[in-house]
């Protein structure tokens, strides 16, 4: 159960993550006509998303969209939708829908409402999910001691995207964001935990075990009954 699989080349990892997440698109569009597609943002993800670019899917029948982001403009060199632009949306994967989970409003909350309305009305759950994860055991923006956290791991919400906000008593995040929250990941058809270096390792093997209540690794695992596929590497980039 969500066992960690190692490889020693940072190519043939970014590969074999590209292909779990290939494979799930394409069964999707097999099965419907249509997939769902939501990855994450920070240093990890971008090789993955380079080869799966050059995936020979119909990307005009995948839709995508972010796991968590920062309330940044697209602009923004901090933006994951910037960051999915450059590296997965483009040549032929251009033609895959984004829905972006940042849009200019009063408030980050309201975003966050009008981001999850956009992604239900995509019609299905999601079928590949790329995730990276901090050294503090974060995943999404499912931050250890920050006050949202709660919320976000409340196994019986349905899915939602709540505004995470940068907080003085905790160290992270740096800026407000804006997140998925556990039940969209637990209906998820394929999880895939894109993991570097030996810190990592080390601290996904220790919250694996640990509460599900405050350690997002390890609600993730209890919500989907092991059901994560864990792809690391030494390599650190
Ligand atoms: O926007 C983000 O930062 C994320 O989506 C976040 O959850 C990320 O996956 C971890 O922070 C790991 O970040 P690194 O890959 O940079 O270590």
């Amino acid at each position: 159960m969500a066992e960690v699989r190692a490889f020693s080349d940072a190519a043939v990892w970014a590969e074999a993550c590209a292909d779990r997440l290939a494979d799930a698109l394409s069964a999707a569009i097999a099965a419907d006509g249509a997939a769902f597609l939501a990855g994450a943002g920070g240093s990890t993800p971008g090789p993955v998303y380079q080869r799966l670019a050059a995936a020979p899917l119909d990307w005009s029948r995948v839709t995508a969209t972010l796991v968590d982001e920062r309330y940044v403009p697209e602009a923004s060199d901090k933006s994951n939708a910037r960051l999915l632009k450059q590296s997965l949306l483009t040549g032929p994967a251009a033609s895959a829908r984004f829905v972006p989970l940042y849009s200019e409003q009063i408030t980050v909350d309201r975003a966050g409402l009008l981001a999850a309305h956009a992604l239900r009305a995509v019609g299905r759950p999601l079928d590949a999910v790329l995730l990276g994860m901090g050294e503090d055991g974060h995943i999404c923006s499912m931050f250890p001691d920050n006050p949202a956290l709660k919320q976000l791991l409340a196994p019986n919400n349905p899915p939602l995207v709540l505004a995470v906000h940068k907080s003085r008593s905790t160290s992270a995040p740096q800026e407000d964001r804006l997140s998925m929250n556990l039940p969209w990941l637990a209906q998820a058809r394929r999880v895939v935990l894109a993991l570097t270096g030996a810190k990592k390792r080390e601290v996904f093997e220790r919250e694996v075990g640990g509460d599900p209540s405050v350690s997002p690794i390890a609600a993730l695992v209890a919500a989907r009954a092991g059901d994560i596929e864990v792809l690391w590497t030494e390599a650190a980039r």
